[in-house]
């Protein structure tokens, strides 16, 4: 209840948020609490490196919930403390409920925890490994036979069960390693970077087994470099930043790149592209960027965008693509990281008319 009331107190009352508000902000923090990760200004140092400092964040269970930064901003460290494997210097976290620092023994029974790396037993073979952690969480060796077999197919390594660990190559790794974080039926998953290495098939396993656990309940923590793949996944996103968890609302209200390319755009031709697409919308050519074939645009907003395309298509431009040129999440990344836009933002003006192709030689 304490906790309850600390959690309200902190979100809810103390902005005046009307009562019947708070109350189910309560309700939500005292799920959460029980099922989900809360974290709460949590900090850990390394010598004099501040590795995460005062981070503060909810998983709710029944959801995905990617955690986002860039190299060294502290999304190992944070999760090494959620799984009980490291202790924070202050501030709280609760799994499930259960203080990782107090009692790892009943947190580990609850989470299931995947590291980048897996880093255990090369000489033992797939099936082995998994019967092994299982006999670890207190498993019979029959269940625990019948686990290995049931989690190595829904891996997709079922074929490779009676091969040695070391032989396995990285993405086969990754595959063992969630089999192993699954095997004794966790309500909280926590992934550390689980795509890396897996092959465009694997990955898209492992969204639709995120999802699943998802709808079945569970809690599903991951962090990730693979933006895009990532967006497909989650439903929440937590950005971190040189160890702090950073506000992406300021960032989302930034202006975003577009990609704009005219039917039929080659390497020579692109710079009378960048030409006709600047002079219709009162840009600079200069403050054009080309992308792989496409002049990269910024707009404030989806407005914005929609109404440039239509000056465009109304000079009579063929346009063969016009797309923001990031996932949502690459772009909130990338905006944390660069806070300056990338492109020209100037709110396009009337169009000259000029049809396309007639300024090839200008
Ligand atoms: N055991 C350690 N000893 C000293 N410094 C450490 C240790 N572990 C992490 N750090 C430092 O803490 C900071 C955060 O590291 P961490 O591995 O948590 O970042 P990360 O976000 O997971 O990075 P990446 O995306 O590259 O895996 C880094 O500056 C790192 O060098």
């Amino acid at each position: 209840m304490t906790q309850m009331i600390d959690c309200v107190t902190r979100g809810a009352a103390r902005l005046g948020i009307s009562p019947e508000v708070a109350g189910a902000r309560a309700r939500r923090c005292q799920t959460d609490r029980m099922t989900g990760i809360v974290v709460d200004d949590v900090s850990r140092a390394f010598g004099d490196v501040q590795a995460v400092r005062g981070a503060t964040l909810r998983a709710e269970a029944g959801r995905v919930t990617g955690l986002v930064g860039p190299n060294g901003a502290g999304k190992t460290t944070l999760l090494l403390m959620l799984a009980s494997l490291l202790a924070p210097d202050s501030g709280s976290i609760r799994i499930g409920g259960i203080d990782p620092e107090a009692d790892p023994l009943a947190a580990r029974r609850v989470l299931g925890w995947m590291p980048d790396a897996l880093g255990a037993w090369p000489s033992l073979t797939a099936r082995e490994t998994i019967v092994t952690t299982a006999r670890l969480y207190g498993i019979d060796r029959a269940d625990a036979e019948r686990r290995a077999q049931h989690l190595l197919g829904l891996v997709g390594l079922g074929e490779l069960a009676d091969s040695a660990a070391k032989v396995l190559s990285r993405g086969q790794k990754q595959k063992l390693g969630l089999a192993r974080a699954l095997v004794h039926d966790p309500q909280v998953l926590l992934l550390d970077e689980p795509a890396s290495g897996l092959d465009p098939e694997a990955r898209v396993q492992l969204r639709v087994l995120l999802r699943r656990f998802a709808a079945e309940g569970r809690t599903v923590l991951i962090s990730s470099h693979v933006l895009s793949e990532l967006e497909e996944v989650v439903d929440d996103a937590v950005f971190l930043v040189g160890g702090a968890v950073v506000d992406a609302a300021p960032a989302q209200s930034t202006v975003r790149a577009w990609r704009v390319r005219l039917a039929g755009a080659t390497a020579e031709r692109l710079n009378a592209d960048t030409w006709q697409v600047a002079s219709t919308l009162g840009l600079a050519p200069e403050s054009l960027v080309v992308d792989r074939g496409a002049v990269l645009v910024g707009f404030p907003g989806e407005d914005a965008a929609a109404q440039s395309l239509r000056l465009l298509v109304e000079a009579g431009l063929p346009v063969a693509e016009f797309a923001p040129a990031q996932s949502d999440l690459e772009h909130t990344f990338l905006a944390l990281r660069h806070p300056q836009p990338p492109a020209a933002t100037t709110p396009p003006p009337p169009p000259p008319a000029a049809p396309h192709g007639t300024e090839a030689g200008a």
